[in-house]
């Protein structure tokens, strides 16, 4: 496990950044690239951790996929030629591998065995189970098939209507992926409206949904064709940056190329109660994907309270979000984020940990936490438990603390975020 000294900074960040593809995007880009006959070439794929997870699943069932860097191209004879994996899947530390995957395998007629690392391990996979069984797969492991390692044999599934009582768009999109290839048609009515990459994506493969407020509906028996995805810079990626430019002092930020999908967005809409120096442009849509540039300069936050349905719209923010409440004026209400605890890490207890041994004051609560802002942050050994966002968390606090911060388990950001150290010393 590898360790890092992270100094605090003694200059302004200046700069432009393109950060890498969006995780979820690449994701989807090579589960309907592999499910599509035909070719698939995906650009500006994220070459993470979590997306290879992916690819190596599919390769497994016997589709051809090569990458480069983040360039990916998939040759695959559709759906209905996956082939029965020989070995059982490792699914690493992606729950949205997991979900999705767990989706497809549902309609396939044969047997896998799918299983994680000890994070994904403790992540629960009822949410997913439950109406993949209700369509008529077999999902079974410890715990009636609640956690991995879970034996899946799938086949003839039928369409259902699916009101989700988690906001999750893992388990929107495991259901509609399954209602792809199900009998009949499959419904899924959300509560609050997850982000939609499936959804706009499918259409570039030639597939047919149909979508009205938070009620999507796909049909059974479609066959997708390969096609070219270009991917968005990743929003979740570029928080880290947005955040980072905002709290050194004299920084000015610019992120290029970033995914502006409205799902994904509550971030922005925060910093915008916060009354911080954000400019955003949107530039052009790209796949049914709205893109843009984020330009953040230094300034003061003002508290605020967070919760509702912005919460899904930025749940893998949170961590940095909390960050940059320490540093605003007033106490910072974070609600409605239960679903936090149910992350690579619980990231409630985890960023109270982290911020509390930084110095800040800060509560954790049942569905979120509550931070003291004005913060004066120490120096500390701080481990990132092996949660990408809580790494990259502490690399950004980092910047600005008193003393020098070591961070154990830095590799952890490797998951989402391959290059985020040389990017972050571009722009310092
Ligand atoms: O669908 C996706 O790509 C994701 C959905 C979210 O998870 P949930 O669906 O569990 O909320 C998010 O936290 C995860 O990083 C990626
Ligand atoms: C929660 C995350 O991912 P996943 O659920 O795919 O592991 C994340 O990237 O923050």
């Amino acid at each position: 496990m590898s360790t890092k000294q992270l100094q605090p900074v003694n200059k302004a960040l200046q700069g432009r950044l393109a950060v890498p593809g969006d995780k979820s995007i690449s994701h989807r880009a090579v589960i309907l690239g592999s499910l599509a006959s035909g070719e698939t070439i995906i650009s500006n794929f994220l070459n993470g951790e979590d997306c290879l997870t992916t690819i190596a699943a599919f390769q497994a069932m016997g589709v051809q996929i090569e990458y480069e860097g983040d360039h990916v191209k998939i040759v695959s004879h559709g759906f209905k030629r996956l082939k029965e994996p020989k070995v059982p899947i490792d699914l690493g530390n992606s729950g949205t591998t997991a979900r999705l995957l767990l989706g497809v395998l549902a309609a396939l007629p044969f047997h896998t065995t799918l299983f994680g690392d000890q994070s994904l391990t403790k992540r629960p996979m009822d949410r997913i189970r439950d109406p993949l069984r209700q369509m008529g797969a077999s999902i079974d492991g410890r715990e009636n098939g609640k956690y991995l390692p879970l034996a899946v044999r799938g086949g003839r599934v039928k369409g259902i209507t699916f009101k989700p009582s988690v906001k999750s768009a893992q388990i929107k999109s495991g259901v509609l992926l399954a209602g792809l290839f199900a009998e009949g048609e499959t419904t899924v009515v959300e509560s609050t409206k997850t982000r939609d990459h499936t959804e706009n994506m499918l259409t570039a493969f030639g597939g047919s949904i149909s979508i009205a407020g938070n009620v999507v509906k796909v049909k059974g028996g479609q066959a997708l064709h390969g096609t070219s995805i270009q991917v968005p810079g990743d929003i979740s990626s570029a928080a880290f940056f947005i955040v980072a430019g905002l709290l050194v002092p004299g920084s000015e930020v610019t992120i290029n190329n970033v995914g502006l999908n409205q799902t994904r967005t509550g971030l922005l809409d925060v910093l915008e109660l916060m009354k911080v120096d954000l400019q955003v442009t949107e530039t052009n849509q790209i796949g049914g994907e709205s893109i843009g540039t984020v330009t953040v300069r230094h300034s003061k936050p003002e508290a605020v309270v967070i919760g509702g349905d912005v919460i899904p719209r930025m749940i893998d923010e949170i961590p940095i979000v909390a960050l940059l409440a320490s540093q605003a004026n007033g106490t910072t209400i974070i609600k409605d984020a239960e679903e936090l605890r149910y992350k690579e890490t619980d990231r409630i207890e985890s960023v109270v940990q982290t911020l509390s041994a930084l110095g800040v004051d800060i509560t954790a609560t049942a569905d979120g936490m509550i931070i003291k802002g004005n913060a004066k942050l120490t120096g500390a050994e701080l481990d990132s438990y092996g949660d990408h966002r809580i790494g990259m968390m502490i690399a950004i606090a980092a910047l600005i603390s008193d003393a020098p911060v070591t961070l154990k388990d830095a590799e952890a950001i490797n998951i989402s975020y391959p290059n985020f150290f040389d990017d972050l010393e571009q722009l310092s």
